[in-house]
């Protein structure tokens, strides 16, 4: 097949699989984003990978964001947020993150395929995607894609598409945003 055939299909399965992400689940997600002092950011792998995306996004609407794991992140505190992105919600280094997060307090809010994975109950809100995972032999019905690009490419578009509701919500705009971009690039 061709490469545009491809991204079509490609392009199919994202718009049938955001389209069943749950509006009520964000919107709770967005209240908390703006709620917390500091919001921390986990993933693992290309999950990871589209995780740190977000969290880039989330400093440029101007929120004191980290990545879990950079030298300079900041302890968690109980009025802090920890987001993870994980499409088995098994990942056992984010689910042990969960775990310390919710001992400290702090709520914790997953992106997954999983609701009732391990890191899904230690959640207190909990996005459902539905996507293949990566150890699903082949995606069947789901995707043609290898593993858990599905999903990926979903959390790329939902934490983008938040990202919107977010600038609504804090009345930021591209420019305010470009205002706070990286300078020595
Ligand atoms: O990198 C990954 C792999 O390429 C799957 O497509 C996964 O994102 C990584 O292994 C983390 O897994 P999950 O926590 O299940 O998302």
């Amino acid at each position: 097949m061709q490469m545009t055939s491809y991204t079509e299909s490609i392009m199919n399965e994202l718009q049938r699989t955001v389209a069943r992400i749950d509006d009520q689940s964000v919107g709770l997600l967005a209240g908390r984003i703006v709620q917390a002092d500091q919001i921390f950011v986990a993933g693992a792998g290309r999950s990871g990978l589209m995780m740190r995306a977000f969290a880039m996004r989330l400093m440029h609407i101007g929120l004191r964001a980290y990545v879990v794991g950079e030298t300079v992140t900041p302890g968690l505190t109980a009025q802090d947020l920890l987001i993870i992105g994980s499409g088995s919600g098994e990942t056992k280094s984010l689910a042990v993150m969960a775990e310390k997060a919710a001992k400290a307090g702090a709520p914790v809010a997953l992106a997954t395929i999983v609701p009732e994975s391990t890191i899904g109950r230690l959640s207190e809100i909990v996005i459902r995607v539905p996507a293949a995972t990566k150890e699903t032999a082949d995606g069947g019905a789901t995707t043609i894609q290898p593993m858990g690009s599905l999903f990926e490419q979903s959390l790329l578009l939902l934490f983008d598409a938040l990202i919107l509701q977010l600038m609504d919500l804090t009345g930021n705009n591209t420019s305010t945003m470009f205002g706070r971009h990286a300078n020595l690039e």
